[in-house]
């Protein structure tokens, strides 16, 4: 019999990024990648990141967060994750917390200090962007002569060619495309997440900047595949675009679900997300699904 069996669960979105969220705060359980699969298996508990609250770590936050994507892999960032766990705990009857007052969440990432803009609005300020090789991470580019271009793998997109790579604690590797709705991300997702460049994989997004204010993206996510919406995704893009000229430092990222405004404060280099929230519905874990979980 699994810890989790008959715990109650949320199942939300954020812009259609399929998020469960599930609160152990006060349990010593830690989730396991086969408990988050099998989870994820079931269509009313289906994810494409799973958000576990655990008591809080640091003095002066509410909750502590583990993120599983899919797969089971645990992850340091979800953005849109966030946002939910956000209306989770101001909103729901029985997750929120005591008090009022803007939220701060933390990740094994760092804090997520996040402010409620209306009922189902939220931003979260996802901290700096990490931009060196070692932080996103890449492979030692001075042991390992070969830099991301990715294209060696993909001789029938041979426009996939240096892409900017970026952590928002997690890591990204963004290619700017002319179409960015051309690509099959069945196709050529999975190789280029699990390029060599990348030795913890890699969320891949492809990136059309269609003004200084706008940037339309699509993303394959390490451990989840194509999702309607990725936050940090949207994030990395930002940052990646600015970096390079092509756009400011704040726009509104369009993804299949919808749009996020993304901005890069100059005053601090931390980066802002804003966007909604969605509760679906609320539901038990059956122990049948644990079964042959460990
Ligand atoms: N959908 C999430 C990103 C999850 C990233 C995960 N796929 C990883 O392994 O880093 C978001 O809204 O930021």
């Amino acid at each position: 019999m699994s810890a989790l069996s008959n715990s109650r669960f949320l199942k939300m979105n954020g812009l259609g990024n399929e998020i469960t969220v599930l609160d152990l705060r006060g349990s010593p359980h830690r989730v396991s990648a086969a408990e988050a699969r099998a989870i994820a298996a079931d269509p009313r508990s289906r994810f494409d990141q799973l958000m576990v609250l655990h008591d809080p770590v640091t003095p002066g936050t509410d909750a502590y967060m583990r993120i599983y994507n899919t797969d089971g892999s645990e992850s340091g960032a979800c953005g849109n994750g966030t946002r939910c766990v956000a209306w989770a705990m101001t909103a729901d009857p029985v997750m929120r917390r005591a008090g009022d007052g803007d939220l701060v969440l933390e990740t094994k990432a760092g804090l997520l200090p996040v402010e409620r803009m209306s009922d189902r609005v939220f931003t979260v300020d996802m901290g700096p962007p990490r931009l060196e090789w070692n932080e996103i991470p890449l492979r030692d580019p001075v042991a390992d002569t070969r830099a991301i271009t990715l294209d060696t793998h993909l001789p029938e997109a041979p426009e996939l060619r240096n892409p900017s790579a970026v952590s928002m604690g997690n890591p990204h590797v963004v290619f700017w495309v002319s179409d960015a709705t051309a690509y099959d991300l069945a196709a050529i997702g999975p190789v280029l997440e699990h390029d060599p460049a990348l030795p913890e994989r890699g969320n891949i997004s492809f990136a059309q900047v269609t003004s200084p204010e706008h940037i339309l993206l699509r993303v394959w996510e390490r451990g989840a595949g194509a999702t309607r919406a990725c936050g940090s995704a949207a994030c990395a893009a930002l940052v990646a675009a600015a970096r390079k000229g092509l756009t400011g430092r704040k726009a509104v990222v369009s993804l299949p679900g919808g749009d996020l405004v993304i901005e890069w404060r100059a005053s601090d280099g931390h980066v802002l997300m804003t966007g909604p929230t969605e509760l679906e519905h609320e539901g038990i874990l059956s122990p049948a699904l644990f079964a042959g979980a460990a």
